[in-house]
């Protein structure tokens, strides 16, 4: 287990940096340059481990993938030709792989394997499979499916109408790419909308896909295209120094090439309502996703309420707004994120226990946090729990901690920012 000794910072966090690419975009990038028809031309690819894996995986279907540093070159032959892989797929920590990659397995008349970490061991995988086994597919696993190892095999599929029981972007996609595979429309029903990367990349590989209020519509049959994609920067990336930059004092921060797709930008809207001093501006609304600039300075912070239609357009991001709402004046109360309980760990309750060590005053409720600022954290011995955002969020706390911290398990960070350290030592020179 790797551990890193942190201090905390003095002068502020000064200067520019570009965040790394889009986590969910790099991710669908090597999905559909595999399944479509030709070459696609990835550029700003995120080389966090997750997306590793799925060009691994990708690999495993026989497609041809070529990769030099942030540069990905996918050799597509149409989803047809993936071929039965001889060899398990191991998506390591991802869920994003693993939900993704059964959605488009459902489909294929083949036998695979899938396995993950200890983590992925833990999540749930009846949310892809109840829907996918609706179409048609054949999909195995423990207990009945509900965890890895899955091994899946697909077949014909039928168009549904299916109604998601919770707001996932990852059992949306699954749906949505096996929708692409099956005989007639198949249709989505989001309870709330969610982060709409799959439908803006079937566009973009030349696909179509409508939306009517929170229904989702796809016709299986399409031929997709292979095009150029540029991954614009992980919006839930640049969340740890959004939030550095507010909290540490002396601090003037600018991101570039931020992505501002709005079923992200969550984290936008509660610094705003918190009162931080921040500046965005957009290169171009109307691309295939939005970019932009977005600086921000040591700001004084209130306490806010973050609760239904918004938590899906800031998932991610909520570990590090807990470390927010700990420097803010008054309680923040966040609700309606039980969907925190089945990601890489259960967010709410190492959210709570490792801000606990630090003194924050946070208490874990059914369905999320609430936290009373305004309070000085002090360094103690933390655990990332091998949870990439638990580690960084943490690695930000130590820099308005009064005296040393100790963060075990720092190496889980290389699944979503590989670059984390050396931005923060960018920024602190
Ligand atoms: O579709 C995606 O790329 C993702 C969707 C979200 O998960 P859920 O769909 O489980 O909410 C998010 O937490 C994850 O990091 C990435
Ligand atoms: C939940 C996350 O990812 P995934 O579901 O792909 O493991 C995340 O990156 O915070």
């Amino acid at each position: 287990m790797e551990l890193l000794t942190l201090r905390s910072n003095r002068n502020g966090l000064k200067g520019e940096i570009e965040v790394p690419g889009d986590k969910s975009i790099s991710h669908r990038s090597i999905m559909f340059g595999s399944i479509a028809n030709g070459m696609t031309t990835v550029t700003n690819f995120l080389l966090g481990e997750d997306c590793l894996s799925t060009i691994s995986c990708f690999r495993k279907l026989g497609v041809l993938i070529e990769q030099d540093t942030q540069k990905v070159v996918i050799y597509g032959k149409g989803m047809s030709e993936l071929q039965e892989p001889k060899d398990i797929l191991d998506v390591g920590n991802s869920g994003t792989t693993i939900r993704l990659l059964t959605g488009i397995l459902a489909g294929l008349h083949f036998h695979s394997t899938l396995i993950g970490d200890s983590s992925i061991g833990k999540r749930p995988m009846t949310r892809v499979v109840t829907p996918l086994r609706e179409m048609g597919a054949k999909i195995d696993g423990r207990e009945e499916g509900k965890y890895t190892p899955l091994s899946v095999r697909g077949g014909n599929l039928q168009s549904i109408t299916y109604r998601l029981p919770v707001a996932s972007a990852q059992v949306k996609s699954a749906i949505l790419f096996a929708g692409l595979n099956a005989d007639g429309i198949t249709t989505v029903i989001e309870p709330v909308p969610t982060r709409d990367h799959t439908e803006r990349m079937i566009q973009r590989f030349g696909g179509k896909i409508s939306r009517h209020e929170n229904e989702i519509q796809v016709e299986g049959g399409q031929k997709l295209l292979g095009t150029e994609i540029h991954v614009p920067g992980d919006i839930s990336s640049a969340a740890f120094f959004l939030v550095a930059g507010c909290i540490v004092s002396n601090s003037s921060i600018t991101l570039k090439n931020v992505g501002l797709n709005p079923t992200r930008t969550g984290i936008i809207d509660v610094l705003q309502s918190m009162g931080a001093s921040i500046d965005i501006q957009i290169d171009a609304a109307d691309a295939f996703e939005p970019t932009g600039t977005i600086n921000v300075m040591s700001s004084k912070l209130k306490g806010t309420v973050i609760e239904g239609e918004i938590i899906p357009k800031l998932i991610d991001e909520i570990p590090i707004i807990a470390l927010l709402a700990t420097q803010a004046e008054g309680v923040t109360v966040i609700k309606d994120a039980h969907e925190l309980k089945v990601k890489e760990t259960n967010r709410i309750d190492t959210v709570v226990m490792e801000l606990k060590k630090l003194g924050a005053d946070i208490q874990a409720t059914d369905d999320g946090m609430i936290i009373t600022g305004g309070t000085k954290l002090t360094g103690a011995k933390v655990n990332s729990h091998g949870d990439h955002r638990i580690g960084m969020m943490l690695a930000i706390a130590s820099q308005i901690c009064e005296g040393e911290m100790i963060l075990e398990n720092v190496n889980a960070i290389a699944v979503s920012y590989p670059a984390f350290f050396e931005h923060l030592h960018i920024l602190s020179n």
